[in-house]
C-alpha cells in the first residue's frame, strides 16, 4: 500500500524539520491501515517498530511517499516493511529517507493475541 503525506509547519521540531515522532506516527497509522485492509474482521495493535535510525533531516513542504510491503506473518503477527520517499516536486526524482520494520498482533475484543484469520 502507498500513501503521502505533506510536511507542513505544525510537523516540525524548534530545529525547522520534520519531528521525528510525527514519522513514526505516519508509519504507525498507514500500516496499520495496510495490515486491517490485508485481514478484513481481524483487529491489530502495534506490538513493535525496529530498526529506528533518523538519518536525514526533512524539510517543510517535502512531499513523503509512505510504502508499506508485507514481509513476514507469524501465528498471531504481521510484520511490514516501510519504506519513506521523499519526492523531489521539480524533477521527480524518489530518495529513501527512512525505512523501518514494523509488527502487528491481532488480537481479540478483550486485546489478547489471536491466530490471524484469513477469510
Ligand atoms: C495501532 C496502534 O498503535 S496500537 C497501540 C499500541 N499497541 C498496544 O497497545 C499493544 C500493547 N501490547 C499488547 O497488548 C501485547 O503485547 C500483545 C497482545 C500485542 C502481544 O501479547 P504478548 O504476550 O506480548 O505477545 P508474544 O510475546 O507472545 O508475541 C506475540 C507475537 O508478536 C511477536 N512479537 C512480540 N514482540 C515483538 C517485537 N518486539 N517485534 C516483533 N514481533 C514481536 C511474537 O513473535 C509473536 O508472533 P507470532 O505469534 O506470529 O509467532
Amino acid at each position: 500500500m502507498e500513501t503521502h503525506k505533506l510536511v507542513m509547519p505544525e510537523h516540525l521540531n524548534h530545529f525547522g524539520f520534520l519531528f521525528g515522532g510525527n514519522l513514526l506516527k505516519w508509519i504507525d497509522e498507514v500500516s496499520y491501515i495496510a495490515v486491517t485492509l490485508d485481514y478484513p474482521g481481524c483487529n491489530f495493535v502495534t506490538v513493535g517498530m525496529d530498526n529506528i535510525k533518523f538519518k536525514k533531516s526533512i524539510r517543510q513542504g517535502t512531499i513523503l511517499c509512505f510504502e508499506s510491503k508485507k514481509n513476514r506473518i507469524g501465528t498471531t503477527s504481521v510484520e511490514y516493511i516501510v519504506d519513506v520517499t521523499r519526492e523531489e516536486i521539480t524533477t521527480g526524482s524518489k530518495e529513501l529517507v527512512f525505512t523501518t520494520r514494523i509488527t502487528f498482533v491481532s488480537v481479540d475484543e478483550n486485546g489478547r493475541k489471536k491466530a490471524i484469520s484469513t477469510r
